[in-house]
């Protein structure tokens, strides 16, 4: 039974309706058996539209509580092999579409990062092969974050105290010896340019790592992007939403500190996975020298020019505290 009422009204409410419609819904279906249409009292009626609308309120919360035990499905399947490749299909499409024709348009800024996740249509996006961003890209990126963050503080002024909602990592830039490439079913990846030597440093955040204090201001960025305008009017933008929104993870900024949603507007963000576990190829870079990712990483054994750069996320992105931004 999953209670999502706390409305005593309701409740009631929906209880007499369903009496009514168990009491009633044999008699109903045989008159509409034998004369075609159901002969109900006025009352009954109102009950039983009232019933039907209830029920369908609930399936819309008991969908959207689905969406929300999407990851934990993903975890789960992620455990064995086999099922690994079949995370993304059709499935998920349909049912993310299902998912969006039940949201609200007007409620946008109450939406939860798996409803975000739909509204964009990103089940849909990650199915299709991307082009790896070229630096033209990458920078056009970064120039919209700006005036995004300009109009964001011109629409909610911050006020003396208040500590910024979003801003970039750092004024330093770092020319990291990867290159970008296609990676098979994991999309795109990075690999090494050259020749990398255990305990090198291979990436760290920079001018161009962005990070947002509020989940909201996040989901402000994401729809920003959605509604931008393009080349053709009225053109939603799925591809740079969804791709932004995958590139973004929480992390604390300093141990025991706030939690923040972290991204790299440059190739840093084609770095995928790797795990020392079974069905994963191993980590070879790690966030941090000791137990605590500072924003820079290393290699952690020699890595041959061509191989791709994996590092296990979990060491440093906080993968179910979307929650905790309010997303
Ligand atoms: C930070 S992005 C990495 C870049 C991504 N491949 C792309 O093309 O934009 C993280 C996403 O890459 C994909 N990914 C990363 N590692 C993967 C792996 N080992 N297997 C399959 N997909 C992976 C997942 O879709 C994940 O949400």
């Amino acid at each position: 039974k999953v209670t999502t009422h706390n409305d005593d009204a309701y409740e009631f409410k929906m209880q007499e309706a369903l009496k009514y419609y168990s009491e009633n819904v044999e008699s109903i279906m045989t008159s509409s058996h034998e004369t075609g249409s159901a002969q109900i009292e006025t009352d009954g009626e109102t009950q039983l539209e009232f019933a039907s609308a209830a029920v369908d309120n609930e399936l819309r919360r008991l969908h959207l509580l689905q969406s929300r035990l999407m990851p934990l499905r993903y975890a789960i399947d992620a455990e064995d092999e086999e099922e690994e490749e079949a995370q993304i299909d059709y499935g998920d499409v349909e049912h993310e579409a299902y998912i969006k024709s039940m949201l609200d348009p007007d409620e946008w800024y109450r939406y939860s990062y798996w409803e975000l996740h739909a509204y964009f249509s990103c089940a849909a996006e990650f199915i299709k092969s991307k082009p790896i961003p070229t630096n033209e890209r990458w920078r056009d990126l970064r120039d919209y974050y700006h005036e995004f963050v300009k109009q964001d503080l011109e629409d909610w002024p911050l006020q003396e105290g208040m500590s910024p909602r979003s801003y970039v990592w750092t004024n330093e830039s770092y020319d990291p010896p990867m290159e970008p490439f296609q990676s098979g079913y994991k999309g795109r990846g990075l690999k090494a340019a050259r020749d990398i030597k255990e305990g090198e440093l291979v990436f760290k955040a920079t001018n161009n790592t962005i990070i947002f204090t509020h989940g909201h201001t996040w989901r402000k960025f994401l729809f920003a992007l959605y509604e931008r305008e393009g080349e053709e009017e009225d053109q939603l933008d799925s591809e740079t939403t969804c791709d932004v929104l995958v590139w973004s993870w929480i992390q604390r900024l300093v141990p025991g500190g706030p939690l923040v949603i972290v991204m790299d507007l440059d190739n840093g963000s084609l770095m995928n996975e790797g795990r020392e576990d079974e069905g994963w190829e191993d980590p070879n870079v790690k966030c941090g020298k000791d137990n605590w990712c500072d924003f820079e990483y290393y290699a952690i054994k020699d890595i041959k020019k061509g191989e791709e750069i994996l590092c296990d996320y979990r060491e440093f992105a906080m993968l179910n505290a979307w929650k905790n931004m309010g997303l």
